[in-house]
């Protein structure tokens, strides 16, 4: 199963993982609901609120707590359950503070205290080499299979992907520490933008440190013993619809969109539809034991996606080697301003690699009043811009100044290396 945003709860994971993880059980003689750690087996849940939002949890959710511990004898200080300490960390010291804490009182707050501070770091940690990569946890949306884990093992080689089932859980999950990197995609070269992400770039604090282009190669998969003309139905991702809508049209089946490419090839595995196709990679037909009926599917031979990896830390930006920035700002209503916004980067040769405008979810109109003509409605948009330099090229820090001058808002979503690898699957 997949990590998953909890509805009606700001800022909260609920996720299962395969290996370790945290179980949450009611105690028959007293309301309290506490997380338990299992070790071993399938199936086992994490409940996690941030600690900004734990001053308005129901009561009832207040009395969660973990009790068994400590996190440092599971042996496992990075990742989702090192992480999960720290975070709970803080919702303690907030309740407590809040006056919330009388619940968690209940749960022994003696020995909560001595498990849960921080432990002092010692000339050994400081020792400690750097991170590597093959440590990092990098959530994706869809399940094993989707082309993102693919962008999540290119980006990231030696990582532990994590699948997600929304995008929004991928974000959440790298705000509230249980993985290091969300991955996730945003433009396609046949479908164009996925403006959702673009949407939730802003919404959320996180900063662009990478990205990837990945060569996406469709095929088109069905129940072993099936044939292309018993399909009366093809199910996969929006995205991966549009890619092979000449095929598609040609087959002349109906199309139904789900959440993601790998995940129609398990839900054709899982209920055994043989009437049902799936859009997806040759490697998802490996995982759900589905046979290739057609490979290579897409509209266009060169069917490329591009994925940002999203941190909670921005990298630091350099001049060595080849680097992109991402902004994304708005600007005053009149005759002329996006072309003088745009002219911030060409008067510095800054060369743009995307511009994409997304309307003002909040305040989607603006009304300009003007006593001889009336008044007029406009959509009022946000410009999201590449362009080909570093934060640390003076001519990138003059053109953001620049257009500061006369932007309404302005905020840099990353500067990162730019992805320069030769094309693959
Ligand atoms: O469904 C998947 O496999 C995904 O990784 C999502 C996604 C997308 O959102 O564009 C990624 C790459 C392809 O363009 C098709 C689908």
């Amino acid at each position: 199963m997949a990590l998953k945003v909890c509805p009606g709860h700001k800022m909260m994971g609920s996720c299962v993982f395969g290996g370790e993880g945290w179980s949450m059980k009611s105690s028959s003689s007293t309301t309290q609901k506490v997380l338990v750690r299992r070790s071993h087996g399938v199936g086992k849940e994490l409940c996690v609120r941030a600690a900004a939002s734990s001053s308005s949890w129901p009561a009832s959710d207040a009395f969660l707590q973990k009790v068994t511990q400590n996190g440092a004898a599971s042996g496992k200080e990075d990742g989702a359950s090192g992480s999960l300490t720290r975070v709970q960390e803080k919702e303690n010291l907030a309740m407590q503070a809040s006056g919330n804490g009388t619940s968690a009182m209940e749960v022994s707050t003696s020995h909560m205290v001595s498990l849960h501070l921080p432990k002092p770091l010692s000339i050994t940690d400081l020792a400690l080499p750097p991170r590597e990569t093959s440590d990092l946890r990098v959530a994706y949306q869809g399940v094993p299979g989707a082309y993102s884990e693919a962008a999540a093992a290119k980006a990231y080689p030696r990582c532990e992907a994590v699948p997600c089932e929304q995008f929004e859980a991928a974000f959440s999950a790298v705000e509230l520490w249980l993985v290091d990197r969300a991955v996730l995609p945003v433009e396609n070269s046949l479908g164009g933008s996925i403006h959702r992400n673009y949407d939730l770039l802003l919404r959320h604090r996180l900063h662009i440190v990478g990205e990837v282009q990945l060569a996406v190669h469709h095929c088109l998969m069905g129940m072993p013993g099936v044939k292309v003309e018993e399909l009366q139905r093809v199910v996969s991702h929006p995205q991966a619809l549009a890619q092979c809508e000449q095929t598609l049209t040609k087959l002349g089946v109906t199309r139904e969109a789900v959440d993601d490419t790998a995940g129609a090839a398990q839900f054709i595995a899982a209920h055994n539809l043989r009437d049902v196709g799936a859009v997806a990679s040759a490697r998802a037909a490996e995982i759900y034991g589905l046979e290739i009926l057609m490979d290579g599917i897409q509209d266009d031979l060169d069917n490329v996606t591009r994925f940002l990896m999203l941190a909670r830390e921005p990298l630091i930006p350099r001049t060595d080697r080849k680097f992109k920035t991402s902004i994304v700002f708005t600007l005053e209503e009149g005759p002329g301003v996006l072309f003088k916004a745009l002219s911030v980067f060409a008067l510095r040769e800054l060369n743009l690699t995307k511009i994409e405008s997304r309307p003002q979810r909040k305040r989607p109109l603006r009304v300009v009043d003007d006593s001889n003509n009336g008044t007029a409605k406009y959509f009022d948009y946000l410009f999201y811009i590449d362009f080909e330099a570093s934060m640390a090229d003076v001519r990138a820090q003059n053109a953001l100044g620049h257009l500061q001058e006369f932007a309404t808002f302005l905020r840099v979503l990353g500067s990162y290396p730019m992805d320069v690898s030769p094309m693959r699957a």
